[in-house]
């Protein structure tokens, strides 16, 4: 039997102009792909970071940053080999991140670290009270190269050794899930900036630019089946494959004073405004699967594909998306396209999307997917039915339906989901937004809603 290849560069790797930091699954189906799609990648290489874990690093490493991505259709596969990275490095390489950030030829960074990653507090600004995060304050105000484990203490680090060699102009761009991940990022890391060293604000003001970015491309955890089909399709024991859906799109605003790669050429889109984008894609995809990730798992579903094959399913879909579209600033037959591809990307049956990968960190993604629509509605005095039951149905996840709880705050969310309903739906809500306990007709509706999973009148119909 033949024996399997390896993944190894011919040539050299392109020299390093940007830094990823959040190198999982998602970075490598998208902003690493449309890196090697552009007309300019030649100029442009990746110097990737993992946020927690090293194992993405080591494989890759192995692989000269080499990796098979599969496009997986509803009925074939296409495999290609993606070639931006130019090094990938774990988190707890810092001298490498300090010396990449103080690189004058790294102009952008991009970034995937979760919703969680941003540690934000309740107000918007920096979560004060996070002990990872005053432990990395006190590392840097004693020693701006001492290794930072949080992302935006990572980020200032890399800021400070910017500031040392006084390397120029660069933009961030954050690629999570949230709205306005942009205005976000810039409230975090400017507070940071400000709280491990006050002159350091001054020096960013007008070099550090932070771009505001939609993106979007339903990409599961890999599996080792998606490794087994890399090696039956090339030969080729790939160690760090991805598997993602054909359908890609990226939506960018931002002047990026120290220059970008070319991603237009591969597709990319350069706006002025990202919102109406960003409301359609959040609202009508993300808070799409995150009403299934809470409210399916109860009737037998495990992933997103099985859950929209059922009719109840989708009716709950069907109810969401009609909310959302009143108060989505887009044509409506746009909105009608988008919906019927929703449709479709959703019941691709050879894309294996957990409902438990979605439906982890519920606390940070509800407030960005459901709670916009939710506030828009009750403004006019309605109380959007689908938006109740994503709410209700998390509760209960948070009670013990579905797949074990998954957060950021699950030790606090399962202990204020204890007790009587009646309690708990207030509580639980107040996490979400203080507000939401006030709203006596919205506290009715969800605990009922939580009641009737609890009971298992959701449980399969047939
Ligand atoms: N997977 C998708 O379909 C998809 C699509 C659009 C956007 N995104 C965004 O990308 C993010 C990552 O998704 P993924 O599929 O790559 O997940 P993943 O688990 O494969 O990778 C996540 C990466 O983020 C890092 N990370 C996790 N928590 C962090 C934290 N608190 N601080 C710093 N880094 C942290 C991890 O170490 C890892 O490198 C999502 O949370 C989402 O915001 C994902
Ligand atoms: O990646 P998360 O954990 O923020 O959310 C899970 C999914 O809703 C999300 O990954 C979508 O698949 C993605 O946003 C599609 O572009």
């Amino acid at each position: 039997m033949k024996a399997a290849g390896r993944l190894r560069r011919q040539g050299p790797a392109a020299p390093v102009r940007l830094v990823h930091l959040g190198l999982g699954s998602f970075f490598r189906a998208h902003q690493a792909w449309y890196t090697d799609r552009a007309s300019d990648t030649a100029g442009w290489g990746i110097a990737a970071f993992t946020g927690r874990r090293p194992g993405v690093a080591a494989a890759l490493a192995a692989q000269d940053g080499l990796y098979t991505l599969v496009t997986r259709g509803a009925d074939v596969d296409d495999v290609a080999v993606v070639r931006s990275v130019s090094r990938a490095h774990p988190s707890t390489d810092h001298d490498a991140w300090l010396g990449h950030l103080g690189s004058p030829d790294v102009r952008v960074v991009t970034l995937t670290i979760t919703e969680a990653g941003y540690l934000r507090g309740a107000g918007g600004g920096l979560d004060a009270t996070n002990p990872r995060l005053t432990a990395d304050i006190a590392a840097l105000r004693a020693d701006p190269r001492a290794p930072v484990v949080s992302a935006p203490a990572r980020l200032v680090a890399g800021l400070l050794a910017r500031r040392s060699q006084d390397a120029g102009p660069l933009t961030l761009v954050p690629c999570d899930n949230l709205p306005r991940a942009g205005s976000v990022l810039a409230a975090v890391l400017w507070e940071l900036a400000a709280t491990v060293n006050p002159d350091l604000p001054d020096w960013m003001d007008g070099r550090i630019d932070v771009a505001e970015t939609v993106v979007d491309r339903i990409t599961p955890r890999p599996t080792d089946a998606d490794r087994r089909a890399v090696l039956a399709a090339t030969g080729i024991d790939d160690h760090a494959p991805v598997a993602t859906e054909p359908f890609t799109e990226w939506v960018l605003a931002g002047d990026f004073p120290g220059g970008r790669p070319a991603w237009e050429s591969a597709g990319a889109v350069f706006t002025d405004d990202v919102t109406p984008f960003e409301n359609r894609k959040l609202w009508l995809l993300n808070g799409a699967h995150s009403l299934l990730a809470y409210a399916a798992p109860p009737r037998r579903h495990t992933t997103v594909a099985e859950a929209v094959a059922d009719p109840v399913c989708r009716e709950w879909l069907g109810e969401w998306w009609d909310t959302c579209e009143r108060h989505l600033a887009l044509p409506a037959p746009a909105v009608a396209a988008y919906r019927e591809a929703l449709l479709d990307r959703f019941a691709n049956p050879r894309i294996r999307h957990e409902l438990a990968q979605i439906a982890t960190d519920g606390s940070q993604k509800l407030p960005a997917r459901i709670l916009p629509v939710l506030r828009r509605e009750r403004e006019h005095a309605r109380l959007p039915a689908a938006a109740v039951t994503a709410l209700g149905a998390w509760l209960a996840h948070l009670r013990g339906s579905g797949p074990p709880v998954t957060d950021v705050r699950a030790a606090q969310l399962v202990a204020l989901a204890a007790g009587s309903l009646g309690d708990a739906v207030p509580r639980l809500l107040a996490t979400l937004d203080p507000a939401l306990p006030d709203d006596t007709e919205l506290v009715g509706a969800v605990r009922a809603q939580a009641r009737s999973m609890l009971a298992g009148r959701m449980s399969p119909a047939s």
